[in-house]
């Protein structure tokens, strides 16, 4: 990754004209900025936005201390939590060079300063501080979703949002499949906010939290003196989304005896309040969820093969997040900058066994298993970064960083060189024939793959 001068950008703080002096001489491949305390320090990093900076920590008014350093860095890395602080230190001042990492400082070197050791930690300061500024780059290009606040990068789920999009401003009958946890709520809301109903109301009842005995209450409303405590008319929830949007969640649990009345409200558009005889037209696009196989329960008797047919107009399987190729990096990022901001941490990043963690665990309990596991790793995460064990997660066994693209494109030109060979049976002239290249081309790759 090359970098011309002008992008680089490193701020020297340093107090003493002498050492500003020489440091700005020892860097000459970037441009180098120079304060002498804090106000300046914070006045340049807000103009010049430094990828880099050194810092000496004794700076006025505590130039023998380091309390006026420290609170430097702190305000530089609230300012910019991406920003890379190199902290210069004397030579008895160890613990304060390790409380300045412990705040996020990037890394620190003993003065008197050896120019040559200092550039290559600063070099490589300018690296992480590119690739992380990339890998950013690339994160938000993957979160393609065109669902604003549901994360994904993969490719099938990126074409659920898009039927979903499209879907949303007619009125048929939604039913979203999948298991606990993956997003069927949120995109149950989003199918409401894209509708041009939007402007009304989202009711949402959960047919498995509420008893089988108040559920129709709770769905159609009641007459007053319908049943002992109906003290007054209650509309239901189905009637108070008139004109809007009701969400059915865990429709699977409805009873059997609830089923035949909700048909009857799908296939005539009316509702009859319980203990009522007046029929009350509705208005109303209907959304359903459910993590059960309800073709194994229609088959088992348990619901209704018409009421399936009513409400799935449009069924939706929805991936589980293992299925999901990438996500659970992608929504472990975006669940950590959420959380962080929240309690307000310094700088805080994955380190590299907890994202291969992440990527081999299994997630059973899906989105949510992954929102609480990140929830609770910014909290017990001691340090600027977030290990494995933070997480709970049992480290990886073997990294699953990702193959460089020539690695990648190594291994498929291998493996499909051995299968080629194998179905002409070692035959050059044929396998090269098969392969699309010359003989001696086949020759070259056979070589550098060292195959005979
Ligand atoms: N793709 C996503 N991006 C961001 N947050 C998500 C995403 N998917 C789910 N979430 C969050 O994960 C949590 C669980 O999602 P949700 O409640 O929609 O799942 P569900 O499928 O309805 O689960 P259940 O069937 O158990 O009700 C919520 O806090 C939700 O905001």
């Amino acid at each position: 990754m090359k970098m011309n001068k002008d992008s680089k950008k490193l701020l020297v703080v340093e107090d003493d004209p002498g050492l500003q002096k020489q440091l700005r001489w020892s860097f000459d491949n970037c441009e180098v900025i120079v304060a002498s305390d804090r106000e300046s320090a914070l006045a340049q990093v807000r103009r010049h936005e430094p990828a880099v900076v050194t810092m000496d920590l004794g700076l006025p008014p505590d130039p023998d201390g380091a309390s006026e350093g420290l609170a430097t860095l702190q305000q530089i890395l609230a300012l910019t939590p991406d920003i890379k602080v190199i902290v210069l230190t004397g030579n008895q001042n160890r613990a304060n060079a390790l409380k300045a990492i412990d705040l996020g400082a990037y890394d620190f070197h003993q003065k008197p300063f050896d120019a040559s050791v200092l550039n290559l930690i600063v070099d490589r300061a300018f690296y992480l501080h590119q690739l992380q500024r990339e890998n950013r780059k690339l994160l938000q290009s993957c979160s393609a979703s065109p669902i604003s606040d549901f994360i994904t990068g993969d490719p099938n789920m990126i074409k659920i949002c898009q039927q979903i999009e499209r879907v949303a401003s007619s009125d048929v009958t939604v039913t979203l499949l999948g298991e606990s946890g993956t997003g069927k709520e949120v995109l149950a809301k989003a199918l409401h906010q894209l509708s041009n109903r939007k402007k009304k109301r989202l009711i949402a009842v959960n047919c498995a939290a509420i008893p089988e005995t108040l559920l129709e209450a709770e769905l159609f409303g009641y007459e007053k003196g319908a049943f002992t405590g109906a003290a007054k008319q209650t509309p239901g929830k189905i009637e108070l989304a008139q004109e809007g949007t009701f969400f059915l969640d865990e429709v699977g649990d409805l009873p059997l005896s609830l089923q035949a009345k909700l048909l009857r409200f799908l296939q005539e558009r009316v509702i009859e309040r319980v203990g009522g005889r007046e029929e009350i037209p509705m208005d109303v696009r209907i959304v359903c969820a459910t993590h059960r196989d309800l073709r194994a329960m229609i088959g088992s008797g348990t619901f209704r093969e018409d009421l399936y047919y009513r409400l799935c107009e449009i069924s939706i399987p929805i991936p589980a997040l293992r299925d999901r190729v990438g996500d659970a990096i992608l929504l472990a990022h975006h669940f950590k900058n959420q959380f962080y901001a929240k309690e307000k941490r310094q700088s805080l990043n994955f380190s590299q066994d907890a994202l291969d963690a992440i990527d081999s665990h299994h997630w059973p309990g899906n989105v949510r298993e992954i929102e609480n596991c990140i929830k609770r790793a910014v909290i017990m995460a001691e340090g600027p970064q977030i290990t494995a064990e933070d997480l709970g997660l049992q480290p990886a066994n073997v990294s699953s960083q990702p193959a460089t693209l020539r690695e990648a494109r190594d291994k498929v030109e291998c493996e499909t060189l051995v299968k080629a060979l194998a179905r002409v049976d070692g035959n050059i002239a044929r396998a090269a024939e098969l392969l699309g290249v010359t003989r001696p081309t086949l020759y070259d790759l056979m070589n550098r793959h060292g195959l005979k």
